[in-house]
Protein backbone atom coordinates (compact mmCIF):
# COMPACT_ATOMS: atom_id res chain seq x y z
CA UNK A 1 0.00 0.00 0.00
CA UNK A 2 1.23 3.27 -0.72
CA UNK A 3 2.68 5.22 2.12
CA UNK A 4 0.08 7.84 3.27
CA UNK A 5 0.83 11.55 2.62
CA UNK A 6 -2.34 13.76 3.26
CA UNK A 7 -5.80 13.04 2.50
CA UNK A 8 -6.10 15.42 -0.04
CA UNK A 9 -3.24 14.14 -1.97
CA UNK A 10 -3.46 10.13 -1.57
CA UNK A 11 -6.92 9.35 -3.64
CA UNK A 12 -6.16 11.78 -6.16
CA UNK A 13 -5.20 15.04 -5.89
CA UNK A 14 -8.61 17.63 -6.82
CA UNK A 15 -8.53 19.45 -10.22
CA UNK A 16 -8.50 23.25 -10.56
CA UNK A 17 -11.09 25.69 -12.04
CA UNK A 18 -10.21 27.80 -14.00
CA UNK A 19 -13.25 29.93 -12.76
CA UNK A 20 -12.17 29.47 -9.14
CA UNK A 21 -12.50 32.81 -7.80
CA UNK A 22 -11.46 32.73 -4.27
CA UNK A 23 -13.73 31.53 -1.00
CA UNK A 24 -14.21 31.20 2.49
CA UNK A 25 -11.88 28.85 5.04
CA UNK A 26 -13.42 27.48 7.42
CA UNK A 27 -11.95 26.21 10.93
CA UNK A 28 -12.87 22.53 12.33
CA UNK A 29 -14.98 24.07 15.21
CA UNK A 30 -18.59 23.15 15.16
CA UNK A 31 -18.88 26.00 17.33
CA UNK A 32 -18.48 29.25 16.00
CA UNK A 33 -16.27 28.49 13.34
CA UNK A 34 -13.59 30.97 12.34
CA UNK A 35 -14.13 31.76 8.70
CA UNK A 36 -12.15 33.54 6.39
CA UNK A 37 -12.87 34.89 2.88
CA UNK A 38 -9.75 34.68 -0.04
CA UNK A 39 -10.33 36.30 -2.82
CA UNK A 40 -9.11 34.82 -5.96
CA UNK A 41 -6.71 31.82 -6.76
CA UNK A 42 -4.35 31.19 -4.24
CA UNK A 43 -0.66 30.90 -5.85
CA UNK A 44 2.81 28.89 -5.25
CA UNK A 45 0.27 26.14 -3.47
CA UNK A 46 2.57 23.55 -2.63
CA UNK A 47 3.17 20.25 0.23
CA UNK A 48 4.90 21.21 2.83
CA UNK A 49 7.03 18.84 5.59
CA UNK A 50 8.35 21.15 7.83
CA UNK A 51 6.77 21.19 11.51
CA UNK A 52 5.34 24.81 11.56
CA UNK A 53 2.68 24.46 9.08
CA UNK A 54 -0.36 22.63 10.39
CA UNK A 55 -1.29 19.51 9.58
CA UNK A 56 -4.98 17.28 9.66
CA UNK A 57 -4.38 15.00 12.01
CA UNK A 58 -2.35 11.57 10.79
CA UNK A 59 -0.91 13.69 7.81
CA UNK A 60 2.60 13.60 7.47
CA UNK A 61 2.56 16.74 5.11
CA UNK A 62 0.70 19.92 4.91
CA UNK A 63 -0.67 21.61 1.88
CA UNK A 64 0.04 25.91 2.02
CA UNK A 65 -0.37 28.62 -0.67
CA UNK A 66 -0.34 32.25 -0.39
CA UNK A 67 -2.33 34.91 -1.49
CA UNK A 68 -1.78 38.62 -0.98
CA UNK A 69 -2.76 39.92 2.63
CA UNK A 70 -4.94 42.53 1.55
CA UNK A 71 -7.49 39.75 0.14
CA UNK A 72 -7.67 37.96 3.11
CA UNK A 73 -10.28 38.90 5.64
CA UNK A 74 -11.35 37.16 8.65
CA UNK A 75 -15.31 37.35 8.26
CA UNK A 76 -16.22 35.43 11.67
CA UNK A 77 -14.77 34.27 15.36
CA UNK A 78 -11.51 36.02 14.27
CA UNK A 79 -11.53 36.49 18.56
CA UNK A 80 -10.81 32.69 18.72
CA UNK A 81 -7.18 33.44 16.71
CA UNK A 82 -4.28 33.38 18.05
CA UNK A 83 -0.71 33.72 16.80
CA UNK A 84 1.21 30.71 17.02
CA UNK A 85 4.84 31.92 16.92
CA UNK A 86 5.03 35.74 17.01
CA UNK A 87 8.72 35.23 16.70
CA UNK A 88 8.52 33.74 13.31
CA UNK A 89 8.66 34.49 9.60
CA UNK A 90 5.27 33.69 9.16
CA UNK A 91 2.23 35.31 11.66
CA UNK A 92 0.29 31.76 11.87
CA UNK A 93 -3.36 32.75 13.22
CA UNK A 94 -4.86 29.62 14.83
CA UNK A 95 -7.64 28.54 16.04
CA UNK A 96 -7.61 27.85 19.41
CA UNK A 97 -10.63 25.73 19.52
CA UNK A 98 -9.24 23.17 17.40
CA UNK A 99 -5.89 23.96 16.27
CA UNK A 100 -6.60 25.28 12.53
CA UNK A 101 -4.35 27.76 11.31
CA UNK A 102 -6.09 29.97 9.59
CA UNK A 103 -4.13 32.72 7.78
CA UNK A 104 -0.39 33.34 7.95
CA UNK A 105 0.88 37.01 7.12
CA UNK A 106 4.49 37.94 6.26
CA UNK A 107 4.99 41.53 7.56
CA UNK A 108 8.56 41.52 7.94
CA UNK A 109 11.01 43.16 5.69
CA UNK A 110 11.38 39.77 3.05
CA UNK A 111 10.41 39.14 0.13
CA UNK A 112 6.98 37.23 0.92
CA UNK A 113 6.36 40.60 2.41
CA UNK A 114 2.43 40.92 1.72
CA UNK A 115 1.29 37.28 1.44
CA UNK A 116 -0.35 35.53 3.27
CA UNK A 117 0.05 31.86 3.91
CA UNK A 118 -3.46 29.64 4.15
CA UNK A 119 -4.11 26.16 4.11
CA UNK A 120 -6.55 25.32 0.87
CA UNK A 121 -8.01 22.35 1.77
CA UNK A 122 -9.99 24.37 4.47
CA UNK A 123 -12.09 26.02 1.49
CA UNK A 124 -15.44 25.30 1.74
CA UNK A 125 -15.41 25.29 -2.72
CA UNK A 126 -13.24 23.24 -4.82
CA UNK A 127 -11.52 24.62 -7.81
CA UNK A 128 -8.35 25.64 -5.43
CA UNK A 129 -4.92 25.24 -7.46
CA UNK A 130 -3.51 22.35 -6.91
CA UNK A 131 -0.13 21.91 -5.03
CA UNK A 132 2.70 22.22 -8.02
CA UNK A 133 5.83 20.72 -5.90
CA UNK A 134 6.69 19.36 -2.34
CA UNK A 135 8.83 21.47 0.02
CA UNK A 136 10.76 20.82 3.34
CA UNK A 137 10.69 17.23 2.70
CA UNK A 138 13.44 16.67 5.23
CA UNK A 139 12.03 18.27 8.10
CA UNK A 140 9.44 16.00 8.21
CA UNK A 141 11.84 13.73 9.59
CA UNK A 142 11.69 16.44 12.64
CA UNK A 143 7.95 16.19 12.99
CA UNK A 144 8.53 12.28 13.40
CA UNK A 145 9.06 10.51 10.45
CA UNK A 146 11.39 7.94 10.04
CA UNK A 147 14.65 8.95 8.06
CA UNK A 148 14.86 5.18 6.78
CA UNK A 149 10.93 5.79 5.18
CA UNK A 150 12.28 9.00 3.03
CA UNK A 151 13.53 7.50 -0.16
CA UNK A 152 9.63 5.86 0.22
CA UNK A 153 8.15 9.51 0.93
CA UNK A 154 10.24 11.32 -2.20
CA UNK A 155 9.04 8.68 -4.19
CA UNK A 156 5.50 9.06 -3.74
CA UNK A 157 5.72 12.44 -4.22
CA UNK A 158 7.41 11.94 -7.72
CA UNK A 159 4.58 9.55 -8.27
CA UNK A 160 2.05 12.27 -7.75
CA UNK A 161 3.82 14.85 -9.50
CA UNK A 162 5.46 16.33 -6.95
CA UNK A 163 9.05 16.87 -6.93
CA UNK A 164 10.46 16.68 -3.48
CA UNK A 165 13.05 19.45 -1.92
CA UNK A 166 14.18 20.41 1.42
CA UNK A 167 13.59 24.06 1.11
CA UNK A 168 11.21 25.85 -1.22
CA UNK A 169 11.08 25.24 -4.73
CA UNK A 170 14.43 26.62 -6.63
CA UNK A 171 12.55 29.44 -8.33
CA UNK A 172 11.47 30.17 -5.03
CA UNK A 173 14.52 30.11 -3.42
CA UNK A 174 16.09 32.20 -6.74
CA UNK A 175 13.89 34.98 -6.33
CA UNK A 176 14.62 34.87 -2.42
CA UNK A 177 18.05 35.33 -2.90
CA UNK A 178 17.61 38.11 -5.71
CA UNK A 179 15.70 39.73 -3.51
CA UNK A 180 18.92 39.87 -0.80
CA UNK A 181 21.59 40.72 -3.04
CA UNK A 182 19.12 43.65 -4.41
CA UNK A 183 18.11 44.51 -0.46
CA UNK A 184 22.30 44.74 0.16
CA UNK A 185 23.30 48.17 1.00
CA UNK A 186 26.04 49.74 -0.97
CA UNK A 187 27.97 49.85 2.49
CA UNK A 188 27.52 46.46 3.30
CA UNK A 189 28.68 45.31 0.38
CA UNK A 190 31.81 47.99 0.72
CA UNK A 191 32.26 46.03 3.72
CA UNK A 192 32.35 43.07 3.35
CA UNK A 193 34.67 43.44 0.58
CA UNK A 194 37.01 45.84 2.94
CA UNK A 195 37.46 43.02 5.53
CA UNK A 196 37.81 40.36 2.86
CA UNK A 197 41.09 42.66 1.55
CA UNK A 198 42.24 43.15 4.91
CA UNK A 199 41.62 40.76 7.85
CA UNK A 200 41.84 42.31 10.80
CA UNK A 201 44.75 41.63 13.00
CA UNK A 202 44.25 38.85 15.70
CA UNK A 203 44.17 41.29 19.10
CA UNK A 204 47.56 41.01 20.72
CA UNK A 205 49.55 39.67 17.26
CA UNK A 206 50.76 43.18 16.78
CA UNK A 207 52.29 43.58 19.99
CA UNK A 208 53.74 40.41 20.22
CA UNK A 209 55.60 40.46 16.94
CA UNK A 210 56.62 43.80 18.13
CA UNK A 211 58.55 42.73 21.38
CA UNK A 212 59.82 39.65 19.39
CA UNK A 213 61.40 42.52 17.16
CA UNK A 214 62.45 44.42 19.84
CA UNK A 215 64.07 42.10 21.61
CA UNK A 216 66.19 40.72 18.69
CA UNK A 217 67.45 44.19 18.31
CA UNK A 218 68.54 44.57 21.60
CA UNK A 219 70.77 41.11 21.64
CA UNK A 220 72.95 43.00 18.70
N1 LIG B 1 13.24 22.44 9.57
C1 LIG B 1 12.33 23.47 9.97
C2 LIG B 1 11.93 24.26 8.72
C3 LIG B 1 10.88 25.31 8.98
C4 LIG B 1 10.79 26.28 7.79
O1 LIG B 1 11.78 26.98 7.53
N2 LIG B 1 9.65 26.31 7.08
C5 LIG B 1 9.60 27.14 5.90
C6 LIG B 1 8.46 26.67 5.01
S1 LIG B 1 6.82 26.94 5.58
C7 LIG B 1 5.87 26.88 4.16
O2 LIG B 1 6.48 26.82 2.99
C8 LIG B 1 9.45 28.60 6.21
O3 LIG B 1 9.62 29.42 5.34
N3 LIG B 1 9.15 28.95 7.43
C9 LIG B 1 9.05 30.31 7.88
C10 LIG B 1 8.23 30.37 9.15
O4 LIG B 1 7.84 29.29 9.64
O5 LIG B 1 7.95 31.45 9.64
C11 LIG B 1 11.10 22.86 10.61
O6 LIG B 1 10.66 21.84 10.13
O7 LIG B 1 10.62 23.42 11.61
ZN1 LIG C 1 -11.68 26.22 15.18
ZN1 LIG D 1 6.00 24.61 6.21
Amino acid sequence: MAIKLHPALDNGIAPEASDFAGGVLVCACSDRPVRVRVEGQIAHNHVCGCTKCWKPTGAMMSIVAVAPTDKVTVLENGDKLKVVDSSALIQRYACTGCGVHMHGPVERDHPFKGLSFVHPERFESKGWAKPGFAAFVSSAIEAGVDPNRMEEVRGRLREIGLEPYDTLSPGLMDHIATWTVQHRTPQTTVEAAAAVAAPAPRPGLLARIFRRLSGRQRKH
